[in-house]
């Protein structure tokens, strides 16, 4: 595999006045052309830990590795920007940098909400004013995209669109993308690997591994046995009985004589 984009090496977190590290001892990694998830629980450290890749947020030991030069696109959690005040969407992705109309139509274009660069940030739908972010994040050619929470307040649909178009953007940039996200079935569809944090890393891996450890199941309960049920079908059937057994949308495997 290529070099690491970033990684955290044993990082250790605490907020001032808390009694408990937030972070402890979190190693991880992520390398170009991957889509790699943290899942956990409220409270778990999840933005904290993006914080801290970022280097918004010092770590008490341990250390976080970037790439020389390292291009990274942010998208912050959405509730946490004020949306009151007016200003146009092109405005907006002027800021910090400024951008020229062309790039500022290309980049909406590109991310699904062409011709939106006149309407106030406050008038767009949550879907849309997501896109717009991303948009923004995209303008500097990121070789790194981290993503918190993006998918939080859109509905299913919204949700499965806006992972589309995150692997659509891994695929013509190459950039390697960093997410976290509550939504456990979309999640384990669209990452390659999934990182399931509680102040720790309880367990990291394919969504395949993750989803069946112990550590996750005990973590997300019943909403756990759903990813679960994703990768099940691989193992209860029999695949030299290709009569008996229907592929699914999902199946990811094929039966000798259904070979080409
Ligand atoms: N600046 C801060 N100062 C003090 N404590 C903080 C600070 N930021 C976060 N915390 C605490 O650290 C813990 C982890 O917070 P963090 O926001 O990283 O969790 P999270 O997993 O992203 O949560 P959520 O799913 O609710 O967004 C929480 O107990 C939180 O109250």
């Amino acid at each position: 595999m290529s070099a690491a984009l970033i990684q955290a090496q044993s990082l250790d977190v605490s907020h001032p006045g808390a009694d408990r590290p937030v972070l402890s001892q979190v190693s991880m990694a992520i390398h170009p052309r991957e889509i790699v998830t943290v899942v956990g629980p409220n409270g778990s450290g999840k933005s904290t830990l993006v914080r801290a890749l970022l280097g918004q947020v010092a770590p008490s030991s341990g250390q976080v590795r970037r790439a020389q030069g390292l291009r990274i696109g942010y998208v912050p959690q959405r509730v946490h920007i004020e949306r009151a005040m007016p200003m146009t969407v092109r405005r907006f992705l002027s800021l910090p940098v400024r951008v020229n109309d062309a790039q500022a139509a290309a980049v909406l274009e590109r991310t699904g909400v062409p011709g939106l660069g006149q309407r106030q940030i406050s008038a767009l739908s949550g879907g849309q004013f997501q896109r717009v972010l991303l948009a923004r994040a995209l303008l500097n050619d990121p070789q790194l995209l981290v993503l918190d929470e993006p998918t939080q307040g859109l509905d299913q649909p919204g949700i499965v669109a806006f992972y589309r178009l995150i692997e659509e953007v891994r695929a013509e940039t190459g950039a390697g993308v960093l997410m976290v996200s509550h939504d456990l079935l979309v999640v384990m569809r669209a990452s390659d690997r999934v990182i399931c944090l509680n102040g720790h890393v309880c367990c990291q891996g394919t969504p395949q591994v993750v989803s069946a450890a112990p550590e996750y199941r005990a973590l997300f309960g019943a909403e756990a046995q759903g990813t679960l049920a994703l990768y099940r079908h691989r193992h209860d059937h029999d695949h030299d009985h290709v009569d008996e057994h229907v592929h699914g949308p999902d199946c990811g495997h094929h039966h000798p004589a259904q070979k080409a």
